[in-house]
């Protein structure tokens, strides 16, 4: 039976490092400032950026919720990002997607200065994570990669199978993983026989989007398997991993809940502190 990686207590030792960042920050009068575009009701967004908020306030950094109706016209949200884009008091925007569908996400998070991306989505730190001059790199990639430093997983000449190629999580995944000296396949939607594919995986990383879709057939033995993914059914979440049938295969695996989803929350504080310290700097 595999390791049970504990998501939970890895967020918590990182959101004390970035404690400790913040405090060293306000000590030269600058206190990290995050804010939040949430526009539209999304049920399951009002409830995630609650918990940024909560999160934010637990290592010292402060953080405003920007609420605006569905139907608000996006020149409004690009007018009120160029307002925030100038304020030297804000280190970090974040808009929260998914958009309202008359929106136009690209136009919307291109519009988000580039220093100021703590999501990493913005094309200048995709393209410096891309060539290796890291930025600001996104949340969720970026937790998976703290997780496996902190379980002490050497990923140098591991095969790394990432499902999903998404530009929130499969592309910037497999490119840290790249960096990190793996061997990285990425298989997607067309990907034909996958099973031959994730069977060779040491290390498994999910992010599909659909509830218990890596089963224990699809797993080779001894593999560290991680499951991005955040899936509602029957009013619970539950992850893009068989937990229960993977669980006997896999040496090492995440949780969901409990497994990435805190650690997004604390590279995203991690990240505003990063934003605050390269301001600074100028
Ligand atoms: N834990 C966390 O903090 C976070 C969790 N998530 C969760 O992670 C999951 C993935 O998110 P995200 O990347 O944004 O999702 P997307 O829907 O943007 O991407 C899903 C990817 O999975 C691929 N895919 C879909 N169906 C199949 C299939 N049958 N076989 C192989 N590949 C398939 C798609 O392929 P194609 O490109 O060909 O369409 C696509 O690349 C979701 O459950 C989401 O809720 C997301 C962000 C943060
Ligand atoms: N601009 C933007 N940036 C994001 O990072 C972003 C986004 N939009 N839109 C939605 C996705 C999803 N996402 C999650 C973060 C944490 C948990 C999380 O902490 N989950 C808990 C459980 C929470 C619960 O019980 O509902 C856990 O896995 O233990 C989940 C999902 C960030 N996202």
């Amino acid at each position: 039976m595999g390791t049970i990686i504990d998501g939970a207590h890895w967020a918590d030792i990182s959101r004390q490092e970035t404690a400790q960042k913040v405090h060293a920050l306000k000590k030269e009068g600058v206190t990290p400032h995050l804010v939040v575009l949430l526009i539209g009701d999304h049920p399951a967004s009002a409830s995630y950026v609650r918990g940024k908020e909560k999160a934010a306030q637990s290592v010292g950094i402060t953080s405003d919720i920007m609420r605006f109706p569905a139907e608000t016209e996006e020149q409004v949200i690009l007018d009120t990002l160029d307002r925030l884009n100038q304020d030297p008091l804000v280190h970090g925007i974040l808009v929260q997607l998914p958009l309202p569908a008359h929106m136009n996400e690209q136009r919307v998070v291109a519009r988000v200065a580039f220093e100021k991306d703590v999501d990493g989505f913005h094309e200048r730190n995709v393209g410096a994570l891309s060539i290796g001059t890291n930025r600001i790199v996104p949340c969720t990639p970026l937790g998976v990669m703290e997780l496996l430093r902190y379980e002490q997983i050497d990923l140098a000449g591991m095969h790394a199978v990432v499902i999903g190629r998404s530009n929130i999580v499969g592309k910037p995944m497999a490119n840290l993983l790249l960096q990190a000296n793996a061997t990285v396949t990425i298989c997607h939607s067309r990907t034909k026989n996958m099973r031959d594919w994730t069977r060779q995986a040491d290390l498994l990383v999910a992010a599909v989007g659909i509830p218990r879709f890596v089963t224990a057939d699809d797993v080779k033995k001894g593999a560290v398997v991680i499951d991005v993914g955040i899936n509602r059914v029957d009013g619970k979440i539950c992850g893009d991993v068989d937990f229960s049938s993977v669980e006997s295969v896999a040496s090492k695996i995440t949780p969901v809940p409990k497994g990435v989803g805190p650690m997004t929350i604390a590279m995203l504080l991690s990240n505003t502190v990063r934003a605050a310290q390269m301001q600074q700097q100028g």
